[in-house]
C-alpha cells in the first residue's frame, strides 16, 4: 500500500535475475570488443588467402556484435506486472467501460466457420455485464458461409453463456472446452447439463460443417433468414457492397439467453470491397470496424484477436481494465499487449512457434522501458487513442461520465447509418490509416501503429499471466513457418525506413531502451547477410584449408570461446526458464538459422525491390487447418516440406554446401594421419561451425535424401540444391 492509503489497481514487479545478469552481459561484451580487436589487426596481408574474406567477416562480427547490443536493451531491465480484480470490482463494478471486441476473418477456407465462431463465442462469454459488451465479426471474404455459421453461434450462445457461468467454465470456447474437460460421472448435477449443451454443440458444428462441405447456402436456409438476401448482388470476395447485420441487438430487452439475462451485442460486418480500391488487408477491416462500432456500440475499450485466438481467461477483460483505470498510472496507458500463444504447440515445438523468449523475456523487457510493441491478436486499446486522441500529461480519463448515449433508432436504422462508414470510399480525402485508426501501407501495420501511439507520449502495458489469455493455431509445415516470418521481418524492416522510424523519428520521443528494443526487430531482416556469410565462407575455406580464426594456442582463441559459450549457455538456460526443453530450444536454434538465411533473406529484397518500385507487399495468410497427415506428423514433430518454394531452395543449398564441405573434411582426414592434429590446431573453430550447421541440418538432409512421400523436400529442389552445392564446393577448391 502506498503512504497515502491508496491501493493500486495493478502492481510491478523487477525481475530478480538482473544483479546477476548485467555483470555477465558485460563480460560478454568484453569478449566481443576483443574479438573486432582481433579482426581489425589480424588483417592477411597483401597477396596473403583470405585477405578478402577477412574483412567480411569483420562486418559480420561487428555487425553481431552490436545487434547483440540492441538485444541488452530487451534484458537489461525486465518487469512483471499483476492485477487486482477484486479491487477493480470493488470500486468500479457499476461503472465498468464499454468494450468492443473484434475478431477478424478474411477466408473460409483457409479460417474455417467452425473455428471463427468458436473464437466469437468464447469472446461473448467474457466474464463482463453483457450490455456492455459487444463483439464483431470482421469478414473480409464477405462469405455466406461464415455468415452463416455465425447466425448459428448467435443461437448457440443463448444456451451456452447461461452454462459457462453457472459452471464457471474455462476455456470458453465450446470447442476449446468440450476437448479439455472430462465429465465426471459421479457428480449428479452436471453431467446432465453438460451433455445437453455438448449435443447442442456437436448439432451445430454438425449443421456449419456440413453447409461448409456443401460450399454454399441450401434453399431451405435461405429462406429462414432474411440475412443471407444481401447475397442477392455478391460479385466475389473482392467486389461486393458492405454487409452488415446486427445479429443481436443488446438495447433490445427481448433478447435474452435461456437464464432471462441480456446477451452482448452481435454483429457482422463485411466491409465493401471494389477491384479498384484498395483494402488495405487487416487494417482496413479494423479502421471500417472502428469506425461502424462508433455507432451501433462506441465501447470506450477495443479488444482484437485474429480469428483464431479464442479468449482462453474469461477474465482477460478485467485485467486489462486494471490497467487502464489505475487512478495513478492508468491516464498514459493507450494499449495493454498480451502475448500470442497457441494451442498446438508440440513438447519440443519444432518450429519455435511459441517464440518462449520473445514472450517470456524479451517483451518484460519492453515493457520496463514504456512498453510492449502493439502485435495484433490480444492486444486491448482505449478507443480515444487510436482515433488520434492527443497525450496530455493530467488528461484524467472520466469513465465514469463517459457512458454510453444509447442511440434511439431501430436495428434497421442502425445498419443504414453504421453501414456507410465501411463503404470502400468512404476513407478517401480523410487521415484514416494516416493519422486516424491503424496504419495502411505495412504487412505489420500493428507494430507501426503502436509505435506511432508510443511516439505521442503513451505508453504500453505487457501482461503475461499464468493462465493464457488467447489460443491460436500455430502453422505447422516448414513453408508456413517461413512465409510468416517473411511478412513479419519484411513489415518490421519497413518500419525503419518509414516515416515512424525506431532509429530517428522516435529519438527523444521514447525511450533509448525502447528504441534499441524496436531496431532489434526491424533488423531481423537485414540479419540475413552476416548470417549467410558466417554459414558458408568458413565451410568453405575450410575445405580449403585455409584457418580464419585464431588458433587454439593463441590467447585471441579465448574471447572466441567465451562469447560463443556464454551465449550459448546464456541462451539455453533462459529457454528451459522460460519452461522449454533442450530440444526444443535445439529446435529455436535451428529455425532461427532457417528465418535468418530465407525469410529474412526473401524480407530483404523484396524490402529493397520494393523501395525501387518493382513489387509491392501483400499479406499472405496463415493457414489454421492442416490435413489429417501433416497433422500426425506435426505432432511427432517430424519436418514437413511439401512444397516446393524459393525459400526451401535456398535452405538445401545451404544444407547442402556445409554437407560437402564437411564430407570434404572427413576425407582429407581420413587420408592423412598428420591432417588430424594440424586441422585441430589451426581451425578448431571452423571445424565446429562446419560441424554444427551440419548437425543442426540433420532433418533437412533427411528431408532431402531419406524421407519418401508427399512430406520431403521436392525433387526439384533436391536437384537442384545439391547440384548448386557441388558446383560451389567444387568452383571454390578447384578455381579458386
Ligand atoms: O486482408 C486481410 C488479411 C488478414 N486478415 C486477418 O488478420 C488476422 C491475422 O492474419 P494471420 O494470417 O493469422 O497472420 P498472423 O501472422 O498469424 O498474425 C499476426 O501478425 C499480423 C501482422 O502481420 C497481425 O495482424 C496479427 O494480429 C498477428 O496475430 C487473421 O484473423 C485474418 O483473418 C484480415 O482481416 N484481412
Ligand atoms: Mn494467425
Amino acid at each position: 500500500m502506498a503512504s497515502d492509503g491508496y491501493l493500486p489497481l495493478f502492481e510491478t514487479k523487477s525481475v530478480k535475475g538482473r544483479v546477476i545478469y548485467r555483470p555477465f552481459a558485460v563480460t560478454v561484451f568484453v569478449g566481443i570488443c576483443l574479438i573486432w580487436v582481433y579482426r581489425a589487426s589480424y588483417v592477411p596481408k597483401r597477396g596473403e588467402d583470405g585477405r578478402w574474406v577477412w574483412f567480411g567477416l569483420l562486418v559480420a562480427e561487428l555487425w553481431f556484435g552490436l545487434y547483440w547490443l540492441l538485444a541488452q536493451a530487451l534484458r537489461w531491465n525486465q518487469v512483471h506486472r499483476c492485477t487486482f480484480k477484486d479491487r477493480l470490482s470493488q470500486r468500479y463494478e457499476n461503472d465498468l467501460p464499454s468494450v468492443d471486441v473484434f475478431v477478424c476473418t478474411a477466408d473460409p477456407t483457409i479460417e474455417p466457420p467452425i473455428m471463427v465462431v468458436n473464437t466469437v463465442l468464447s469472446a461473448m462469454a467474457y466474464n463482463y455485464p453483457p450490455e456492455k459488451l459487444s463483439v464483431y465479426l470482421s469478414d473480409d471474404a464477405g462469405s455466406d458461409l461464415t455468415f452463416y455459421a455465425l447466425l448459428e453461434a448467435s443461437e448457440f450462445a443463448k444456451h451456452w453463456l447461461p452454462y459457462c457461468k453457472k459452471f464457471n467454465v474455462e476455456p470458453r470456447s465450446p470447442a476449446a472446452y468440450f476437448s479439455s474437460v472430462i465429465a465426471d460421472p459421479h457428480d449428479a448435477s452436471w453431467p446432465k447439463e453438460f451433455m445437453k449443451i455438448k449435443r447442442l454443440y456437436e448439432e451445430m458444428e454438425n449443421r456449419i460443417k456440413t453447409t461448409v462441405k456443401l460450399g454454399r447456402i441450401s434453399e431451405e436456409l435461405l429462406s429462414m433468414h432474411k440475412g443471407f438476401l444481401k447475397w442477392d448482388k455478391y460479385a466475389s470476395q473482392g467486389d461486393h457492397d458492405t454487409i452488415l447485420q446486427i445479429l443481436h441487438d443488446g438495447r433490445d430487452k427481448n433478447i435474452k439467453d435461456t437464464d432471462e439475462c441480456g446477451l452482448p451485442t452481435l454483429v457482422y460486418l463485411a466491409r465493401e470491397k471494389r477491384p479498384q480500391y484498395h483494402h488495405n488487408f487487416k487494417a482496413g477491416a479494423m479502421n471500417a470496424l472502428i469506425r461502424v462500432s462508433s455507432i451501433i456500440s462506441n465501447g470506450q475499450i477495443l479488444l482484437n484477436v485474429d480469428c483464431d485466438m479464442y479468449s482462453n481467461n474469461s477474465d482477460a477483460i478485467r485485467d486489462a481494465l486494471c490497467f487502464f483505470m489505475d487512478e495513478k498510472k492508468g491516464q498514459e496507458i493507450a494499449f495493454v499487449q498480451f502475448p500470442q500463444n497457441y494451442e498446438n504447440i508440440t513438447k519440443n515445438d519444432l518450429y519455435g512457434n511459441s517464440m518462449t523468449t520473445i514472450a517470456e523475456v524479451e517483451f518484460h523487457g519492453l515493457d520496463g522501458y514504456g512498453g510492449p510493441l502493439y502485435i495484433g491478436s490480444g492486444c486491448f486499446h482505449r478507443r480515444d487513442i487510436l482515433c488520434g486522441g492527443l497525450f496530455a500529461d493530467d488528461g484524467k480519463s472520466e469513465w465514469k461520465t463517459e457512458k454510453n448515449t444509447k442511440r434511439t433508432e431501430s436495428v434497421h436504422e442502425l445498419e443504414e447509418t453504421s453501414k456507410g462508414l465501411a463503404s470502400s470510399t468512404y476513407e478517401q480525402k480523410t487521415q484514416w490509416g494516416k493519422e486516424l485508426g491503424l496504419k495502411y501501407g505495412s504487412p505489420v501495420e500493428d507494430v507501426i501503429t503502436g509505435l506511432s501511439i508510443q511516439c505521442k507520449g503513451w505508453k504500453s502495458m505487457y501482461f503475461n499471466p499464468v493462465r493464457k489469455a488467447f489460443l491460436g493455431v500455430a502453422p505447422t509445415t516448414l513453408p508456413q513457418v517461413l512465409v510468416q516470418h517473411k511478412r513479419w521481418s519484411e513489415g518490421d524492416f519497413q518500419i525503419l525506413f518509414s516515416k515512424y522510424s525506431p532509429a530517428w523519428y522516435a529519438l527523444g520521443k521514447i525511450s533509448l531502451g525502447l528504441q534499441m528494443g524496436y531496431c532489434r526487430y526491424c533488423l531481423w531482416a537485414p540479419n540475413c547477410l552476416a548470417t549467410l556469410y558466417y554459414s558458408i565462407i568458413p565451410s568453405l575455406y575450410l575445405l580449403r584449408g585455409i584457418p580464419l580464426f585464431p588458433q587454439i594456442s593463441s590467447p585471441w582463441f579465448v574471447p572466441f570461446a567465451y562469447v560463443v559459450l556464454a551465449n550459448y549457455t546464456y541462451s539455453l538456460t533462459e529457454h528451459l526458464l522460460s519452461g522449454g526443453t533442450i530440444r526444443g530450444w535445439w529446435n529455436e536454434q535451428r529455425i532461427w538459422l532457417y528465418k535468418r538465411t530465407s525469410s529474412y533473406l526473401f524480407a530483404f529484397i523484396d524490402t529493397i525491390s520494393r523501395s525501387l518500385g518493382f513489387s509491392d507487399s501483400g499479406f499472405v495468410i496463415t493457414a489454421k487447418v492442416s490435413e489429417e497427415d501433416v497433422l500426425q506428423r506435426y505432432k511427432e514433430e517430424i519436418m514437413e516440406f511439401g512444397i516446393s518454394t524459393p525459400m526451401l531452395t535456398v535452405l538445401a543449398s545451404l544444407a547442402s554446401i556445409n554437407l560437402f564441405c564437411f564430407v570434404g573434411l572427413v576425407k582429407k582426414v581420413a587420408l592423412g594421419h598428420s591432417m588430424i592434429y594440424r586441422l585441430s590446431e589451426t581451425m578448431v573453430l571452423q571445424i565446429i561451425l562446419c560441424g554444427v550447421l551440419v548437425l543442426i541440418n540433420l532433418p533437412l538432409y533427411q528431408g532431402l535424401f531419406l524421407r519418401k512421400g508427399k512430406s520431403k523436400i521436392p525433387s526439384t529442389i533436391i536437384l537442384r540444391s545439391t547440384a548448386f552445392g557441388l558446383f560451389a564446393c567444387t568452383c571454390f577448391t578447384v578455381l579458386y
